[in-house]
């Protein structure tokens, strides 16, 4: 059974849709991101899961509860974008405070936040903390409780790239133990090696729900290759096969996903000529340009 279940989702704010007849699951262990522009109605989708808000018609099925009902907010977890915690408490002093509020026992403390990378600086009070100290403060508080499912918004932005990844192996960790994790985010390129699925919001309908090799697929977007010739042989490899010349002695080309192998039977023909290739593969960000120009207004 999912985590999550979305079918038909609907929700206005006045004459603006914010979502329009979204549905997709998430099974126990996936990591799901959600991207979209801003105002494409990832928040509002959020607020609907935690409960926060009501909306107009479809079906929500958080953990088998509706959202916001007792059994489904004592296993759904929240973090939301910009995390604020009393700056005059120590890290320890602020998990404590929570695992009080939730009637869980104080003593897990330290283990949630050694779970989180912060058991030496635990001791130390928030206000020293840098931001991506505090974001692992803010997933340490989400961890109380054992939430089997995970809705953390923007979770990474203004991260560092190495805070983003250790940020990633934990949510990598809580995954592999069976929760499912919902996170918004707009830095395409860390998504995509650190989720499982994407879906893609724009203007509150959803316009992608697939694993990023699916949405490469279903786009058919051009491949790019990249071919280095050897130093004498660059205009005569340029001409032959029809690319530009970029970089010196780099040859970019530009082919349709079917043809691609022929393509590089090209490249290889030309023996000697060549030093090396490299295919690559429509970024994220091209997917995303790619399916969210499709909605109307
Ligand atoms: N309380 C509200 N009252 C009126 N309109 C709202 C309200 N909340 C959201 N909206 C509108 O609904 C649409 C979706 O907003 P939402 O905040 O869900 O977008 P988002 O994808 O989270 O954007 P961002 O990336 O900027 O956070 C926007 O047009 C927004 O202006």
């Amino acid at each position: 059974m999912p985590n999550l279940t979305l079918s038909q989702l609907t929700k206005s704010f006045g004459a603006t849709r914010a979502l329009r007849e979204v549905s997709f699951d998430v099974a126990p262990g996936e990591r799901i991101a959600l991207l979209g522009h801003n105002g494409a109605g990832k928040s509002t989708l959020m607020k609907i899961v935690l409960g926060l808000i009501p909306y107009d018609s479809g079906r929500v099925e958080v953990l088998g509860a509706s959202p916001g009902d007792r059994a489904a907010r004592r296993q759904v977890a929240y973090l939301p974008e910009n995390v604020a915690f009393h700056p005059a408490l120590t890290g320890l002093e602020q998990i404590r405070t929570y695992l009080r509020l939730r009637g869980a026992p104080v003593r897990e403390a330290m283990g949630l936040l050694e779970r989180v990378g912060l058991a030496e600086a635990a001791k130390r009070r928030i206000g020293t903390y840098s931001k991506g100290m505090r974001q692992r403060v803010g997933l340490a508080q989400a961890l109380i409780g054992r939430p089997r499912l995970l809705v953390l918004d923007e979770p990474t932005s203004g991260l560092d790239p190495v805070s983003r990844r250790e940020f990633y192996a934990t949510l990598d960790g809580l995954a592999a133990e069976g929760a499912s994790i919902l996170l918004s985010s707009h830095a395409l390129t860390e998504v995509e090696a650190r989720t499982d699925r994407i879906v893609i919001l724009s203007k509150g309908v959803m316009v992608a729900n697939a694993a990023l090799a699916e949405l490469r697929r279903k786009a058919a977007l051009p491949i790019q290759m990249q071919v280095r010739a050897s130093a004498a042989a660059a205009d005569q490899v340029a001409a032959r096969l029809g690319g530009a010349r970029f970089n010196g002695a780099t040859v970019t080309l530009s082919c349709a996903p079917d043809q691609k192998l022929a393509r590089l039977g090209q490249v290889t023909a030309l023996g000697d000529m060549i030093e090396d290739v490299e295919v690559i593969p429509p970024s994220l960000e091209d997917l995303y340009t790619h399916f969210s120009k499709q909605v109307q207004p």
